[in-house]
C-alpha cells in the first residue's frame, strides 16, 4: 500500500474508541463515536463537495480545490472502511482484480449471467 495511506489507515485504526481514542482530542475519534450513520453522511458531504469544485473548475475556479475536496473525501472514506473491519488494501486490491479488463466487456458479461 502507498506509505501515506498505510500510515493515515493506521492512525485512523488508532482513533477507535476501543483502541483509546478520546473524542475530545481527536476528529476521528469523534466521529467513530458518532456511528455509521454520521461517517456515512460525511462521505455523502465529501463526494458532493468534490463534484462542486469539479463544477467551479469548469467555470475558471482553481482546479486545487478538486484536490482538497477529493483529500477530504478519501480521507472520510477511509474512515468509512475502518468502520467497516476493511482497510485502503481492501479497495487497492480490488482495483488491481480489475485491472486489465474493459469496463464495456464487464458490464456485456454481467448482462449475460442475468
Ligand atoms: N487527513 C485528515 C483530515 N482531512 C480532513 N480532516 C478534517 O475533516 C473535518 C471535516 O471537514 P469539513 O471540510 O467538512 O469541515 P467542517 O465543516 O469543520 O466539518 P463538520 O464539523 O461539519 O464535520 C475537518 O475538521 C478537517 O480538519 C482531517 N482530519 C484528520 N486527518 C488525518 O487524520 C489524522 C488524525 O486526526 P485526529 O483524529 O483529529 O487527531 C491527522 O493527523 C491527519 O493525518
Amino acid at each position: 500500500m502507498n506509505d501515506i495511506l498505510t500510515r493515515v489507515a493506521s492512525v485512523i485504526e488508532s482513533r477507535k474508541i476501543a483502541n483509546g481514542g478520546d473524542p475530545q482530542k481527536s476528529y476521528v475519534s469523534s466521529l467513530f463515536a458518532k456511528g455509521d450513520d454520521a461517517i456515512m453522511k460525511k462521505v455523502g458531504e465529501e463526494a458532493t463537495e468534490t463534484v462542486m469544485a469539479a463544477k467551479d473548475a469548469r467555470n475558471n475556479m482553481p482546479k486545487s480545490k478538486i484536490v482538497y475536496e477529493c483529500a477530504d473525501l478519501w480521507f472520510h472514506s477511509m474512515i468509512l472502511l475502518a468502520q467497516f473491519g476493511l482497510t485502503p488494501d481492501d479497495v487497492l486490491n480490488e482495483l488491481a482484480r480489475r485491472e486489465g479488463i474493459s469496463g464495456i466487456e464487464e458490464k456485456a458479461s454481467r448482462k449475460k449471467t442475468r
